[in-house]
């Protein structure tokens, strides 16, 4: 069967919206795939303010965003089936939508970006809350790419994304497991906020900075990292926990950044270091992909803290490190549409592995 899919994401940097249409063939259980088409639409600064504030909201003011944001996405889609000549050739849209609120532990996940509103602009079906069956079977509803790893990118022993949070998959023996390991471009892009940048583009200004080990001490210690997996990350650790840690001490910007990337890679080799124990070797080759695959240093210190674990790093095309998360969400509306799972429990710890997605239809 082949499946002409619009998958969108909107990630925890904030950065935007990724869509991409995605052709995806499924022949006795074996997926292939081919990116027929993508962008990056950067949000404008009004709609960054707005979904960053969303969780301060009254539960009237979060909900008309939740229409308000599912009418900007489906325009935004409509605009990308125009620009890329797709009328009539797409079969349906999966969109994950904008994480606020993301609590596992009361059973509740929320993403903004209302289907009924998608499916009424773009006159398609739309499948939506991908996160949400697996949060009420009582799962971490994150990391949800790993099947996606497992059926589109196989051939790696971790696949690492570099996001607004940084989250590591790994196939291990029987299974998969997966777990957000630390906030990531949120926090630098926030410390490059203080030179007016947008982000530290290539990881030049840590480069020129001297990490604090007092800082990083302080940040290695926070307990989320000795805890097991599964878990995950709402975006508000690292707004409210690890940048208050940060913004008050009197080193530079540069000096903050540094310390940051060190934090960032300290904690992905921890990772792996725990995903090893688990394994009957070490090594391995490691997919790095999300934005942060574009920093040159901080991909270089982690590739340095890797070394003596034996693993190594392979960053991929653009295209495959910009829109992999875009094309798992293609992939999971997909499996959806089909009525299988697509969120695997054992990444996740939820009773049983599940099929989610909400879908609406508009005529
Ligand atoms: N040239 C570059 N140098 C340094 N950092 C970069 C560069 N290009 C992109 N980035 C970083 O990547 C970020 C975007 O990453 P990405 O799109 O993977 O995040 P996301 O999808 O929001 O995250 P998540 O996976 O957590 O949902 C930017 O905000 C910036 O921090
Ligand atoms: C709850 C939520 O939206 N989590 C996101 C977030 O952004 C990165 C990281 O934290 C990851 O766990 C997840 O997204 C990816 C796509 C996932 O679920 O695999």
């Amino acid at each position: 069967m082949v499946y002409n899919v619009i998958g969108t994401m909107s990630g925890s940097s904030l950065d935007g919206l990724d869509i991409v249409f995605a052709e995806l063939t499924e022949i006795r259980g074996q997926w292939t795939y081919a990116i027929k088409a993508s962008e990056s639409l950067p949000y404008e600064p009004e709609w960054m303010e707005k979904l960053a504030q969303a969780t301060t909201l009254s539960a009237r003011d979060y909900l008309l965003l939740h229409t308000a944001y599912g009418h900007y996405t489906g325009q935004r889609i409509l605009s990308f089936i125009e620009n890329n000549q797709l009328d009539h050739k797409v079969h349906f849209i999966a969109s994950h939508g904008h994480t606020t609120f993301h609590m596992p532990g009361n059973k509740m996940t929320a993403q903004l970006g209302d289907g009924a509103a998608i499916t009424a602009v773009t006159n398609l079906p739309v499948i939506t809350d991908l996160r949400a069956v697996d949060v009420a079977l009582g799962g971490q509803g994150a990391p949800i790419v790993p099947i996606g790893e497992k059926y589109l990118l196989p051939g790696y022993q971790y696949w690492l994304n570099l996001g607004g949070i940084a989250n590591i998959s790994a196939q291990l023996p029987e299974q998969f497991v997966a777990f957000d390991i630390c906030p990531a471009n949120r926090v630098l892009n926030a410390l490059a906020a203080a030179l007016n940048k947008p982000y530290d583009d290539g990881g030049a200004l840590a480069a020129g900075g001297v990490a604090d080990i007092g800082l990083l001490e302080q940040l290695n210690q926070l307990p989320y990292y000795s805890a097991p997996w599964p878990k995950s990350l709402a975006n508000d650790f690292g707004t409210d926990t690890v940048l208050p840690m940060i913004t008050p001490m009197r080193i530079s910007v540069q000096g903050k950044l540094r310390t940051y990337v060190e934090h960032i890679a300290t904690q992905v080799a921890s990772a792996v270091k725990a995903l090893q124990a688990q394994l009957p070797e070490g090594g391995g080759k490691m997919l790095v992909t999300g934005g942060g695959a574009f920093n040159t240093f901080l991909v270089n210190t982690i590739g340095e803290k890797l070394a003596p674990l034996g693993v190594t790093i392979e960053v991929p095309d653009e295209q495959t490190v910009s829109f992999k998360e875009a094309l798992i969400m293609a992939l999971i509306g997909t499996l959806r549409w089909r009525q299988e799972d697509n969120v695997l429990s054992g990444v996740t710890g939820a009773s049983r592995d599940s099929i989610n997605g909400a879908l609406w239809t508009s005529r």
